[in-house]
């Protein structure tokens, strides 16, 4: 294990004073957050402020980790391991850490090298497995080629999935009559966007582009088990476009930058975009901005309400990731474990 890095990012002593200072709180006394860039020609009352909503949650969860702390003397606590260097990856292991710190969280973290074998992933995940301190465990993915994300990610222990990818959760979600212990972040996330701003969703057409085990698939059976009537579209769908010109509620999780254009909205629906692209653009110091799978301005026009790209989705699913964890410790509090 000498490659390993394993720190423990933040000490028990140091947690309670950085939930007393959490600049989440500090946030939500401001005034509302700023326009997201992207959005600025839209009109504030069509934009689904995915950031601010999050910043919301994010505060409810620092005050109930504090209680938690005096109730029963438990802080909750999150695992993330990153396999190899991508650039994204690093990005969004890094904020999950700081949302962690800034709601009281202890969190733990396992850089390993890109070329770390399957044997030596599973060994972390176990020792995360039998740490009591540890209440969720997230596998950032993609995964490098030569390792199994199936094994890796079924021997996360179904108590500790927090992303909701383990073969029981999803199968729990896709049963009437039973329920996962974790729901994915992002679908969950977009649901809770539209709970939060009074969606109605039973009843409605919902299309949701892309089937993927993170996004997509999720997305369509949390709609379909709040009675929406969901059509999946994918890479093989012809005339996706019609499709999805004639849903209430459209979720676009295809990946490809800005493919669903004004035309694929039926006026007056509710656009809930996951996508994060990089697009070049000379006028950002980075050399790029983010755009999502949506064409904003063109489906925003046609729209009731979009959210943006970013602070859309994106800080949903940081939130969500944190009441699944919050959940998880509330569980181990109660002395609750699954029985499967
Ligand atoms: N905001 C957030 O928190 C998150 C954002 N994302 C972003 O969401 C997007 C989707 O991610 P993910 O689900 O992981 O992506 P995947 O690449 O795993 O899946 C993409 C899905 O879209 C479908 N698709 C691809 N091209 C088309 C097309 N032309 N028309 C219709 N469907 C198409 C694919 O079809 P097929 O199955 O036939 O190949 C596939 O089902 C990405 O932009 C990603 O960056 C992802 C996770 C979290
Ligand atoms: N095991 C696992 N679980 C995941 O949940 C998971 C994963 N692997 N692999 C990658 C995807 C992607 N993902 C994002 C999370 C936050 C933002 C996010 O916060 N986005 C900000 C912008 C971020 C930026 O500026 O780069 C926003 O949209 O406003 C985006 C994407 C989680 N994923």
């Amino acid at each position: 294990m000498a490659s390993l890095t394993c720190q423990r990012h933040m000490g028990a002593s140091s947690r309670t004073a950085a939930a007393r200072r959490s600049p989440v709180l500090r946030v939500v006394a401001q005034a509302a957050p700023a326009a997201p860039t992207a959005s600025h020609a839209v009109p504030a009352s069509k934009l689904i402020d995915g950031k601010g909503i999050a910043d919301t949650i994010r505060s409810e969860i620092a005050t109930e980790v504090a209680d938690m702390k005096k109730q029963y003397g438990l802080t909750p606590g999150l695992a993330v391991v990153l396999v190899g260097a991508r650039k994204d990856s690093e990005t969004y292991v890094r904020s999950k850490k700081k949302a962690c710190a800034e709601v009281g969280f202890d969190s733990f973290g396992t850089d390993l090298p890109a070329d770390v074998s399957e044997e030596e992933l599973l060994k972390v995940v176990a020792a995360y497995n039998a740490d009591p301190r540890v209440h969720g465990i997230l596998v950032q993915l993609p995964l490098p080629k030569h390792i199994s994300e199936k094994r890796i990610l079924d021997a996360i222990s179904i108590d500790k999935d927090v992303d909701g990818f383990h073969p029981l959760n999803i199968g729990c979600l896709a049963m009437r009559g039973r329920d996962p212990l974790f729901v994915p972040c992002t679908p969950k996330g977009c649901i809770e966007l539209l709970e939060r701003m009074k969606v109605p969703i039973a009843g409605k057409k919902a299309c949701v582009i892309g089937r993927s085990n993170i996004v997509g698939m999720p997305a369509a059976l949390l709609l379909q088990r709040r009675d929406a009537t969901v059509t999946m579209v994918h890479s093989k769908t012809p005339d996706a476009k019609k499709i999805c010109s004639e849903a209430d509620i459209v979720i676009a999780a295809c990946g490809v930058a800005e493919m669903v254009t004004g035309d694929w909205i039926k006026p007056g629906a509710v656009v809930i975009d996951v996508g994060i692209n990089a697009k070049d653009d000379a006028t950002q110091k980075k050399g790029y901005r983010l755009v999502g799978d949506v064409e904003f301005e063109g489906a925003a026009a046609k729209a009731s309400l979009i959210t943006p790209v970013p602070g859309g989705v994106g800080p949903m699913t940081i939130a969500m990731l944190l009441q699944n964890t919050l959940e998880s410790a509330r569980r181990a509090a109660k002395g609750e474990k699954a029985h499967h």
